[in-house]
């Protein structure tokens, strides 16, 4: 790979071609459409450098924005060819060239250029809006008649998942599909300060050669091919297809495409079923003008089906896995395969076949707790948030490196969590953008996560702070589960660190978080009971958060990244927002049976008193710490036990140093007590049960 550096922008000479300022024509810049232009002259020298321009090429541009590298292609070439969406750019460039002897050598054509037929060209030197990376590479790729070449400004991640080899963390399916058709090659790196205004992410330049002859490929079977392969790329191909739901739909995809060829005369309406079941939603998901790799929609056919033809099933099962063993795939993983090896595979073993046609799935989708919003992820990495009023693509949320296994929204509408088999989980702040009236309650959030992988464990996080390590659960081993009567006693979670040899598949809270329950690839299903403690965010700084167009302007922020599995994270949930008052009565039972305790022993035992309050003393610590701010009377009350304590300690040492006012001390306390049960009553007055032992007990007190 060639490679350079660009980062930062040098000290220009005095009265050289480099001092002039970025031509910006008093234009305001709009993110949504990706504008940052290229603010440093040198940067621009090296980019046209590097291209190889000859006198004689056509140059196709697209967004040229205000022209800065426009002039410099119109002076290395013969004719620019620039596609910009924006009227006001292809205004101010028309105004930039008009009767410089450039001028007769600009074509400007006004549009989205993913909409726009291309002309001929030579080569195509552009700094594109990030946005529409993906499909703008597919359809230079898919051009006709192909170019030499085109040098291309991307984000950093997609350039090195462009350039990725196997075995690389970023080798993806966009990887294999680029470079089955076109060589890439990294020329530079250009670190963010090149731009005006800097974008949030670094950026590289690629060089991309269509390969010459094309390799012909059926590319829907191709695309749908390598779609199960990375769906798992970390699994073994034998692994990812003997799974019943992969098998099942491959075999009704092919039946129903045999079936179609036989009756053509039905196609149409046997491709409504085929598709999707739900036909208008591929389409108005299709509308969306997002970096989809390839317009990808969800399919219901992905989930299992208990087939109720089971002799069919393994002979179409015997059949697919004697062609991976006969290429000796079997064993192989699509992170580590090479792109000769996936066609190989491919051609050999299952093309013609049309196993894969019209495989066109995202792997996952949910509504957010509105209905307003449809979150999709899938495994080109991207996290969508479709908008259900308008059918549009709100948001692309990148940052993963590996497809999107689970979604989840906490329970307050204002968090998604993804999943992905990248081995982290990413937490993004979503529809509190797009819903003016959102607020954060008392400017709290909660979000526990909790997750379960390829690596064995399950985890539980708090999303506030993705320095802590999560609690992690990992399943005693089926044998000595099998060894005992009752599997759930015996299956308390552990932290130990041990070697796991199941993946979890799947697993979920119940409602109140005292137990989950996860399924593991060894067919146990294992419920542990873990009360898990309460840990609440703060998020003051977005309490007041209000909605603008500014703000729908910006990228979705990344809350957290939340690292630690060693292998694919397949499932991720939310813990409900609010905290449970289960938890709160069970801090302030424990509290109070203390007091009780206490008040029990007359004080007439030194020792145990003084033990009942140090206990206590910790007790009152806990509810501090773990109750959040909104619920800021019963913490007071949590500090006021801290402090009944101490007074009870004093008491109770001058008790033992022989001091005798203590009655009135005792009353004093026993006030007190009642106080601060009275004040809890008040804020868990919905929690029947609370309410009732506080009373009974300061009752029993008096
Ligand atoms: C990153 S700026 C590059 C500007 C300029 N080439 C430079 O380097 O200074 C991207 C340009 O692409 C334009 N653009 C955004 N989306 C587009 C689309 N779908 N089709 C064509 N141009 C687009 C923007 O208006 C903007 O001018």
């Amino acid at each position: 790979m060639a490679g350079g550096k660009i980062r930062k922008e040098k000290p220009k000479a005095k009265g050289g071609a480099g001092t002039s300022a970025p031509y910006q024509g008093g234009i305001s810049f709009h993110k949504s459409k990706g504008q940052h232009i290229l603010k440093n002259p040198m940067l621009v020298d090296t980019i046209v450098q590097k291209s190889g321009i000859k006198s004689t090429d056509t140059i196709l541009e697209i967004g040229p924005g205000t022209g800065n590298l426009t002039k410099k292609l119109l002076e290395a070439g013969k004719l620019v060819i620039a596609v910009e969406v924006d009227p006001r750019m292809v205004l101010e460039l028309q105004r930039r060239f008009q009767g410089t002897p450039h001028s007769s050598r600009l074509k400007v054509i006004q549009g989205d250029v993913l909409k726009t037929e291309l002309p001929y060209f030579d080569i195509c030197v552009a700094n594109i809006p990030y946005q529409i990376s993906s499909p703008l590479t597919f359809k230079l790729l898919n051009h006709q008649p192909a170019f030499r070449c085109a040098i291309i400004m991307f984000q950093r991640e997609f350039a090195m998942r462009l350039v990725a080899q196997p075995g690389d963390k970023l080798y993806c399916r966009l990887t294999v599909n680029t470079q089955l058709l076109s060589r890439v090659f990294h020329l530079l790196k250009v670190g963010k300060n090149n731009f005006r205004p800097p974008p949030k992410v670094d950026s590289s330049v690629v060089r991309i050669e269509p390969r010459k002859p094309r390799i012909e490929v059926k590319q829907k079977e191709w695309d749908g091919f390598l779609r199960i392969c990375f769906n798992r790329k970390n699994k073994t191909l034998g692994a990812i297809f003997r799974q019943k739901n992969v098998l099942s739909l491959l075999e009704k995809n092919y039946k129903t495409l045999q079936a179609l060829n036989l009756s053509v005369g039905n196609r149409d309406a046997e491709m409504g079923s085929l598709r999707l079941g739900n036909a208008n939603e591929v389409e108005t998901m299709e509308m969306d003008d997002d970096d989809d790799e390839d317009g990808g929609a969800a399919d219901d056919e992905m989930d299992v089906e208990d087939g109720d033809a089971d002799g069919e099933t393994s002979e179409f099962k015997n059949k697919v896995l004697a062609v991976l063993k006969e290429g000796n795939f079997e064993e192989k993983r699509s992170s580590k395969l090479k792109l000769e090896e996936f066609f190989a595979n491919f051609s050999t073993t299952f093309s013609g076949d049309n196993y894969f046609e019209q495989l066109c799935f995202d792997l996952v989708a949910i509504f957010d707790r509105s209905g307003r919003y449809v979150i999709t992820g899938s495994d080109d990495c991207l996290v969508k948030i479709w908008s259900m009023d308008t059918a549009f693509c709100l948001a692309s949320c990148h940052g993963h490196v590996g497809n999107i296994t689970d979604l989840a929204v906490s329970s307050n509408n204002a968090l998604v969590a993804s999943a992905s088999n990248d081995f982290v989980i990413r937490v993004v702040i979503a529809f509190a953008r797009w819903n003016a009236n959102f607020s954060f309650e008392g400017g709290t959030l909660e979000l526990l996560l909790i997750s379960s992988s390829d690596d064995g464990t399950c985890r539980i996080w708090d999303a506030r702070y993705s320095n802590l390590q999560p609690r992690v659960y990992i399943p005693k081993p089926s044998d000595i589960l099998n060894g005992k009567s009752n599997g759930l006693s015996s299956n308390r979670p552990s932290s130990s660190n041990g070697p796991q040899s199941h993946q979890i598949l799947c697993c979920a809270y119940n409602a109140n978080r005292t137990a989950f329950v996860t399924v593991s690839s060894d067919t146990f299903a294992r419920v542990s009971c873990w009360i898990c403690s309460s840990r609440t965010m703060y998020l003051q700084v977005w309490s007041d958060f209000k909605c603008t167009q500014e703000d729908l302007d910006q990228p979705v922020p990344e809350l957290d990244l939340l690292s630690g599995h060693e292998n694919d994270v397949n499932y991720v949930g939310c813990a409900r927002v609010n905290i449970s008052l289960r938890i709160v009565q069970s801090i302030f039972h424990s509290c109070f049976e203390e007091v009780f305790k206490l008040f029990r022993l007359k004080f007439g035992n030194y020792k145990a008193m003084g033990r009942a309050a140090t206990s206590l003393s910790k007790l009152a610590d806990t509810a501090r710490e773990e109750l959040p701010r909104s619920m800021s009377t019963i913490r007071l009350s949590g500090m006021e036990i801290s402090d009944l304590t101490l007074e009870l300690s004093d008491l109770s040492q001058e008790k033992a140093d022989g001091v005798s006012k203590s009655t009135q001390a005792v009353q004093a306390a026993e006030a007190r007590i009642q106080q601060i049960g009275a004040v809890a009553c008040q804020q868990t007055i919905c929690d029947k049960d609370l309410h009732e032992y506080v009373s009974g007990g300061v009752q029993r007190i008096e």
